[in-house]
């Protein structure tokens, strides 16, 4: 029973530990990757509260030392899947009914165990399993998801405040219930905050969830259960499984409970379950709840005004933190023709002094890419290159090595065709392309941008000119759901900069503001008349 309304505050950003050398941190860190290093982890399923350890083994290797064993997981089945939603569903009512202050609590809990004791712990995984440097682990497994796990519990109060008018007579009052049935969160596998934020945020709307990582991301997913149930997360309201990606979706979109899908991946996987979840619309109680955030084409285009050093490391950073493995990666750059050696020079410089190796030297910059698939669909660009007539080359990196761990260098192609496909087509690894424009053409350059991609995800502008900066911003204001001056297109904070895409990049339900939340409710109104009226006539009936 609520005998009062909890308000949660707007929080503060988690402030990011730096990592220096013979810091604190540094050294706890290093401390935690040598602690996971020297266990083979046997990671099971959670289903209902229980550890699950049945099915198929499979190993779990750092992307960076293949030789390695770091664990393995159990691969879930059918049967696996089908258990975990009807305990989902069995756990609905309880959690449903569950006062919002003792849900909240349980999220606050665990962004503080988060930000405290299993820091480490958390980015050291992170940094085993997605092959992340320290300071990328730091911002995704810690600040990232430390932040959704609290701002999310502010921006839920936020909406449970939200009721309409009363007139005199009445009262109106609004209740935002759960959805009826269980939400599916299908997650990727190069942020672990992603992974975290997926499943937690409609649990604390008090949704019941499936949670399928994808399988390069358990690892640090496992971590993240781990915490959750520490922190008090009852039996079956998240239920973790490993099963393969379009079995979960043929077993979830066919049941009637099925209420939503909380996805983050690549467009054509979002597409395919978009499909399927249509053919299957008349099976379900409620229409469901589609919000997918997905790939990327992201720009940067330079004005004439721009200031050279500030674009060089605007794509130097914005293209290879995490091996260009952000959604928001820069990977087509357009340069103006008055600016072009300026920047490549200053571009090549810096990415040249980039060392890649594994994540236990904090000196490397580059790791490797996540696994072999990925190695061999992005090194397949390289050697177009390569092998191409003239249209591209390659003017830094284009080498690439898998016989330790997937190691391809931060590479940069020259092109002199726009439409050439490194400039179209999401590579997904540390790849860049740029285009050097005629620099009194800029205006006609921005259509070519907007409409180079079908994806319309992150894009920066550079420039130092304001009526250029008011004009580029109109220009393509369809072109990017984040958009950025004078910076490099990656990096979103949490309740700063709220994150999603438009066009082929997703419903831009924007993870880590109110509006995402709102997608994990389903509203009551509810009138109560006062002095309700005993006869049917108006009043100018009345002789
Ligand atoms: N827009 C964003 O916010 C955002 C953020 C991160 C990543 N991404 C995108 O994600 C992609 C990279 O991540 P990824 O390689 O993990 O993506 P992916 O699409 O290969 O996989 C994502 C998840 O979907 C699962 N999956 C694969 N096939 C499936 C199917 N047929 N049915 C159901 N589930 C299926 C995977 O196992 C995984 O859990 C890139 O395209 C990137 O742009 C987008
Ligand atoms: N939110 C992250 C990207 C997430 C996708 O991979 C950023 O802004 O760089």
């Amino acid at each position: 029973m609520n005998n009062a309304y909890f308000d949660f505050a707007e929080p503060k950003n988690e402030p990011v530990l730096n990592y220096g050398p013979g810091s604190h941190e540094r050294k706890e860190l290093q401390k935690a990757v040598a602690e996971l290093k020297a266990q083979v982890r046997d990671i099971p399923m959670y289903i209902d509260g229980e550890e699950v350890r049945n099915g198929e083994k499979k190993d779990i290797h750092p992307p960076h030392e293949k030789a390695h064993l770091l664990g393995h997981y159990y691969q879930s089945n059918e049967e696996h899947v089908h258990q975990a939603i009807d305990s989902a569903l069995a756990a609905r009512e309880s959690w449903a009914s569950t006062s919002w202050e003792h849900r909240a609590n349980i999220f606050l809990k665990a962004a503080d165990l988060l930000a405290t004791k299993y820091r480490f712990r958390m980015n050291a995984a992170t940094m085993l399993g997605q092959s992340k440097n320290a300071y990328q682990a730091e911002i995704d497994s810690a600040c990232e998801l430390i932040d959704f796990l609290r701002f999310n519990v502010h921006f839920v109060s936020q909406i449970y405040k939200g009721q309409p008018l009363s007139s005199p007579g009445i009262n109106n009052r609004m209740e935002y219930r759960p959805l009826e049935g269980f939400i599916l969160a299908v997650t990727p596998f190069n942020f672990t905050a992603i992974g975290g934020n997926l499943p937690t945020a409609p649990a604390m709307c008090g949704n019941v969830v499936v949670w399928k990582p994808a399988n390069t991301q358990i690892y640090s997913a496992s971590v993240f259960m781990e915490i959750l149930i520490e922190a008090g997360l009852p039996a079956g309201v998240i239920n973790l499984i490993y099963p393969p990606g379009a079995m979960v979706g043929e077993v979830c979109y066919a049941h009637p409970d099925f209420a939503g899908i909380h996805f983050t991946g690549s467009t054509g996987v979002f597409q395919s379950m978009w499909k399927s979840i249509g053919m299957n619309i008349a099976r379900y109680k409620s229409y469901p709840r589609i919000v997918g955030e997905t790939g990327g084409k992201d720009f940067v285009f330079a004005h004439p005004s721009a200031h050279a050093a500030a674009v060089a490391t605007g794509l130097a950073r914005g293209a290879f933190e995490y091996q260009g493995q952000k959604c928001s990666a820069a990977s087509r750059a357009y340069i103006p023709s008055n600016l072009a050696d300026e920047i490549k020079e200053k571009l090549i410089a810096q990415v040249k002094t980039m060392k890649m190796g594994p994540v236990d030297d904090f000196t490397n910059f580059i790791n490797a890419v996540i696994d072999e698939k990925a190695f061999n669909s992005i090194t397949k660009y390289i050697d177009a290159v390569k092998s191409s007539n003239g249209a591209a080359k390659i003017i830094c990196g284009g080498n690439y090595d898998s016989s330790k761990g997937y190691f391809i260098e931060p590479t940069i192609i020259e092109t002199t065709d726009a439409s050439y496909s490194s400039m179209c087509e999401e590579i997904f690894g540390p790849v860049l392309t740029i285009y050097t424009y005629e620099a009194d053409n800029w205006v006609e350059m921005l259509d070519v941008v907007d409409t180079t991609s079908p994806y319309a995800l992150t894009g920066s502008i550079f420039s130092q000119d304001r009526y250029a900066i008011e004009f580029m911003a109109k220009k393509l204001v369809n072109s990017a759901g984040n958009f950025y001056i004078n910076d490099k297109p990656t990096g979103a904070v949490v309740g700063q900069q709220p994150f999603g895409g438009a066009r082929a990049s997703g419903t831009n339900d924007k993870a880590g503001s109110i509006l995402n939340l709102y997608r994990w409710l389903s509203p009551r109104t509810i009138k109560e008349t006062y002095v309700p009226p005993t006869d049917y006539k108006y009043p100018f009936h009345q002789e």
